[in-house]
């Protein structure tokens, strides 16, 4: 088999149009744009980049966006009082905070401040905690957006074995939580997994959230699996790798998402969803 090319560009190209005429709804009902607040702490050059590239994917469909750049050596005291502001205030309806954070300041502190419904990463604990009681919050990005992809590619989850690999707060939890609730049997595996080779052999749905490049062999697939691929590694040539080592994946998947042009897009434009999300619900639409 080799499989389809699930073109996270293309698909996240279609859900920032369905956003562009939510946000255009938005502007006519209530005479202001949706409005997303980026704080980035620091000048990590990549981070720089998804920040501003945030601000920018926000410009594109109409929304009202800011990026707030904070010194390296910006306290967690300053931090949390730019966060009170723009949770004070009524025109903000999304606050991202740039992970990671320098390490004076605490993360958990920092993601417990912030507004839950302005929290457009679904980081907070109450959206974690909605999302594993199986109530409507706000979601994580990057898995809801692979949920998107799952379902742009016909993938039957009701009944399905899907493998999660890696348990963070920010993609592998949150996705397994959405698996789960579609109806998946689902196996989270991480660092002290025993044979990871046979566990993602069993696997119809397969979901790599590592951050080693090509971790994921060739002859882990299952024929006709479908295969999620959230690793973003930058290797030693400077091009970004996957966790999946794609071309042997590719041989034995139905389905495959490629790295650059599968989730990253995708994790942008959801976020731009959630941010519309956020914004009609604080106005009573929820
Ligand atoms: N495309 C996108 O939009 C996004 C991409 N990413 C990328 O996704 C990847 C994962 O990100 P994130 O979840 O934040 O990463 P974390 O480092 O927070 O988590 C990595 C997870 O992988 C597990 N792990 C590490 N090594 C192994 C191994 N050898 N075998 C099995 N499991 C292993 C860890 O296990 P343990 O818990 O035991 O330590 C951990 O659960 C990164 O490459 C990141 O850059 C992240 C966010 C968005
Ligand atoms: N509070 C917070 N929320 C996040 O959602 C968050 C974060 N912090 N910290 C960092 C990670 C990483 N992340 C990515 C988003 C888009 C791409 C993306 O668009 N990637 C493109 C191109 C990347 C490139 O060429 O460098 C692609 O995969 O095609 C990648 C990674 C969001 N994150
Ligand atoms: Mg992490």
């Amino acid at each position: 088999m080799t499989a389809q090319i699930l073109d996270g560009k293309a698909i996240a190209q279609k859900v920032r149009e369905e956003v562009r005429e939510g946000v255009a709804r938005f502007v006519s009902a209530y005479g202001r744009p949706p409005g997303l607040d980026v704080l980035l702490v620091g000048e990590d050059p990549a981070s720089v980049i998804y920040t501003r590239n945030k601000e920018k994917a926000s410009h594109e469909v109409g929304m009202r966006g800011r990026l707030h750049r904070l010194p390296a050596d910006t306290g967690e005291d300053e931090l949390l009082r730019r966060i009170a502001e723009l949770n004070a205030d009524a025109s903000v309806d999304g606050i991202l905070v740039q992970l990671p954070l320098p390490s004076q300041i605490r993360e958990a502190r920092v993601l417990d401040a912030i507004d839950p419904g302005k929290d457009v990463d679904g980081f907070h604990p109450v959206n974690a905690g909605l999302l594993a009681t199986g109530r409507p919050g706000l979601v994580p990005c990057t898995p809801k957006g692979s949920m998107r992809l799952l379902a742009e590619a016909g993938a039957r989850l009701e009944g399905a074995r899907a493998v999660v690999v890696g348990r963070s707060n920010i993609v592998g939890k949150p996705m397994a939580q959405l698996l789960l609730a579609a109806h998946a049997t689902v196996t989270i595996a991480h660092s002290r997994t025993r044979d990871l080779a046979t566990v993602c052999r069993e696997a119809d749905i397969l979901v790599a959230a590592v951050g080693r490049a090509r971790l994921i062999k060739g002859d882990w697939i299952k024929e006709g699996a479908v295969v999620i691929d959230v690793g973003m590694n930058r290797t030693e040539d400077g091009k970004l790798a996957g966790d999946v080592d794609f071309e042997a994946a590719k041989a034995r998947a139905s389905w495959i998402t490629p790295v650059p042009g599968g989730v990253g897009p995708m994790t942008i434009a959801t976020l731009l969803e959630n941010t519309l999300r956020a914004a009609r619900a604080r106005l009573g639409e929820g």
